[in-house]
């Protein structure tokens, strides 16, 4: 068995990636965003305040013939931005792609921080990192993935993310005529609940291959790829106008200038994310924001959206392994 199910991105940023997942029966779809940088799958619903949840889809458990309350659960998680939500906990049937789980933790959001409330592209997240991650108390729940993996032709899942394009997620199964490039795998350690790896070096542009490793996750929740600032320094050095801007809390340039690409090592292979990915978005006039910028020291680095778009991203929970192929 396997299931696919298309992804957009929310705005003209590619800020974040939705596809739409049916919760309950009769179903009730909601815009969800699939996060493989967190393990808890979490809806607006009923029960989250109405000033909060205006202009957002909802999940009503009362209204699903298959719901059932976790009694005495409970849950709370906050993101890498700072946003939060938190609440109570549903089973119920969760179907993405055509693929259905029964019996699957809905965590309903009874509060949700202003990010959240303002981003109404989203009706809440889908997390498929490990089920470590996952924040349900008193009892830890599996992510959808986790739940699915056993019924599925193969363990596995892809993420296929575009700029200003629809993509896909596909489970069980692996589309190599997504890719333009072979899969290069990678071992994952999973002491973080993350889908960590390590890459043993860069290059900037079509420069030399710089030994330096660095420890990241393959994360389809951040919008940007964010690395340490020996990196990050070393790359926006070769743009001629590139400055950190406080105000932005991130290096911008001239939106006119022609970025250099930037390279990272998957095992023995390179995966190359073009500057025109990089070139995020405007700022303001002329001014550019960089889709590269510091993981700030958080101790560890991540490949979010933007270095994802690159490349063809196997999630291998079998082998305990993530493979990226170039796209
Ligand atoms: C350590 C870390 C992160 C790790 O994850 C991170 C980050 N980066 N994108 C996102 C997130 C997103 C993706 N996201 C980013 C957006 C940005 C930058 N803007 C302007 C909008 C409108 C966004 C939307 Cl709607 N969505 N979402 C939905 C959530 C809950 C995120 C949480 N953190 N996050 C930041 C900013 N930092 C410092």
């Amino acid at each position: 068995q396997t299931g696919s199910a298309p992804n957009h991105p929310s705005d003209s940023e590619d800020d974040e990636y939705i596809t739409n997942v049916s919760i309950g029966t009769p179903a009730q779809v909601l815009p969800l965003d699939f996060d493989t940088g967190s393990s808890d799958l979490w809806v607006f619903s009923s029960e989250t305040p109405s000033s909060s949840a205006r202009g957002h889809t909802i999940y009503t458990p009362s209204k699903s013939s298959t719901s059932k309350k976790v009694s005495g659960a409970s849950w709370s998680i906050t993101y890498g931005d700072n946003s939060s939500s938190s609440g109570d906990v549903y089973t119920d049937t969760v179907t993405i792609g055509g693929f259905s789980v029964t019996g699957q933790a809905v965590e309903s959001a009874t509060k949700v921080s202003t990010q959240f409330v303002q981003d109404t592209s989203n009706s809440g997240l889908v997390g498929l990192a490990l089920d470590s991650g996952n924040t349900v108390k008193p009892t830890k729940q599996k992510t959808w993935f986790s739940n699915a993996s056993s019924h599925l032709a193969q363990p596995v899942f892809t993420a296929d993310l575009n700029h200003q394009a629809d993509g896909s997620y596909n489970f069980g199964f692996i589309d190599t005529t997504l890719a333009s490039g072979p899969i290069t795998y990678v071992p994952i350690s999973t002491g973080n609940g993350f889908w960590e790896f390590t890459s043993a070096s860069y290059a900037i542009g079509g420069g030399s291959s710089k030994k330096h490793s660095t420890d990241g996750i393959a994360d389809t929740g951040t919008t940007l790829l964010l690395l340490d600032d020996t990196i990050v320094d070393a790359y926006y050095n070769q743009v001629e106008s590139a400055q950190y801007d406080d105000s932005q809390e991130g290096y911008t340039f001239d939106c006119s200038e022609d970025l250099p690409s930037f390279s990272f090592a998957v095992g023995s292979s390179t995966i190359t994310v073009p500057g025109s990915l990089i070139n995020f978005a405007p700022v303001d006039g002329n001014t550019c924001f960089g889709g590269l910028q510091s993981d700030d020291g958080i101790g560890i680095s991540i490949f979010g959206d933007v270095a994802i778009k690159a490349a063809l991203v196997v999630f291998d929970l079998g082998n305990k392994r993530l493979g990226w192929a170039q796209k």
